[in-house]
């Protein structure tokens, strides 16, 4: 029986509350409005930030709420006015829209679209309304994707179509970790063949740059990480040598521009640590090191050094989604995965099923996994 224009009821990992697991229910789903899309997730990474507005660090946390932001799923239905999808195509939900007509979206130098950036930051859709209930009650949306549940509701602007040759529980990753890392080196960074370049934090996102910066030629990836396991599984991802700040007994930045003749000409924060994002810039070149904040930090952070370290050459950028733009690209990183360009299934460590959602962030928060896909 066609589920058309019907509420679906179906499963989600619901967060009723900030720092609390997330409870398994059966939830309402409604039907898509116009410009809207309505969705079969079939499998969803889980992200740190996931995890960030699970913690109640992030200001724009809202609950109860339908978390998830790195999905790939089948179209089941459109609302009114969608053209670029139908019915069965194979989708990945992008949290960073690209709607083409807004003046970030023409401009060339930014992948940031606003056009509905506000109502997604509240949890809403732009029409101020919700497409999720549970228990009588409303769920809040989350990064305009909401992965965590069978069914979702996303924009048109908000999701692209993929190449269905490619397994989804494998190209979901390119909603967030992989492009965000991978685009951290090659768009944002411009890495250089011969560069020198370190990544503090060695998760899915810090892995994905240093793919990047490999295939940007860089001679030497160093890694940062306080967790040694990830060590020998980095060198997979291209990363040359390891440094565990928990060795030494002095500033890591030190350490680092001991090991590379004055610094280096890249690096990467992909903690979201404000000390750590002290650390990287400090490790760069004098005259000419770039140092791009990749990690998320909590509500009240803020990042500091001498300016000093800008005053002499060294350049602080900042990077969300790998500064692409979403649905021009991810269609595009798809067919590099099928070419073999880009390995996505070395970041598929472990797979759960729905029910098992909570031990995917455990884990990540435990150092075990780099990327648990659950399976719906
Ligand atoms: N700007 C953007 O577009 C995006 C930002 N993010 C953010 O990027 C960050 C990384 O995300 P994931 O890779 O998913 O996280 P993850 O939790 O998988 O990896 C973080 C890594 O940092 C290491 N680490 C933690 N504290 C450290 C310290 N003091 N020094 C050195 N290493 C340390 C951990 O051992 C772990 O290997 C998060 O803050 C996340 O919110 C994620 C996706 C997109
Ligand atoms: N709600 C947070 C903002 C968190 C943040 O910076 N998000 C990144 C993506 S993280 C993905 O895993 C991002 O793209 N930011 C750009 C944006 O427009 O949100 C807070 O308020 O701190
Ligand atoms: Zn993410
Ligand atoms: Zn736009």
């Amino acid at each position: 029986m066609s589920t058309v224009g019907k509420v679906i009821k179906c499963l989600a990992a619901v967060a009723w509350e900030a720092g609390k697991p997330l409870s398994i229910e059966e939830i309402e789903v409604d039907p898509p409005k116009a410009g809207e899309v309505r969705v079969q997730i079939t499998a969803t990474g889980v992200c740190h930030t996931d995890a960030y507005t699970l913690s109640g660090k992030d200001p724009e946390g809202v609950f109860p709420v339908v978390l998830g932001h790195e999905g790939g799923g089948i179209v089941e239905s459109v609302g009114e006015g969608v053209t670029s999808v139908k019915p069965g195509d194979h989708v990945v939900p992008l949290y960073v829209p690209q709607c083409k007509t807004c003046k970030f979206c023409l401009n060339s130098k930014t992948n940031l679209c606003q056009k509905v950036r506000v109502t997604q930051g509240q949890g809403v859709m732009p029409d101020g309304t919700k497409r999720f209930r549970c228990k009588g009650q409303e769920l809040y949306h989350f990064m305009g994707c909401s992965t965590f549940s069978q069914y979702t509701v996303v924009l048109e602007i908000s999701i692209c179509k993929v190449n269905e040759a490619a397994p989804l529980d494998k190209v979901c990753l390119l909603g967030c970790g992989i492009p965000t890392g991978y685009g951290a080196a090659l768009n944002t960074a411009k890495v250089e063949p011969g560069s020198n370049c370190a990544i503090f934090g060695l998760g899915a996102v810090g892995l994905a740059v240093a793919l990047g910066c490999r295939a940007a030629g860089a001679k030497r990836v160093i890694g940062v990480d306080i967790n040694p396991a990830k060590f020998e599984v980095a060198k997979k991802f291209g990363v040359t040598e390891f440094v565990n700040p928990k060795d030494y007994d002095k500033p890591i930045q030190e350490v680092l521009v001991g090991l590379t003749d004055g610094g280096l000409d890249y690096t990467f924060e992909c903690i979201g640590n404000v000390n750590t994002m002290r650390s990287a810039l400090e490790a760069c070149h004098k005259g000419w090191g770039v140092s791009v904040i990749i990690g998320v930090a909590g509500a009240g952070e803020e990042i500091s050094t001498r300016p000093f370290q800008l005053v002499t050459g060294r350049t602080w950028k900042g990077t969300a989604f790998g500064g692409y733009k979403s649905r021009d690209s991810v269609p595009q990183l798809v067919d590099e995965y099928l070419s073999k360009k880009l390995p996505i299934d070395d970041f598929v460590t472990h797979n759960v099923s729905l029910k098992e959602i909570n031990e995917a962030f455990h884990l990540m928060h435990s150092g075990q996994s780099i990327r648990a896909v659950v399976h719906f």
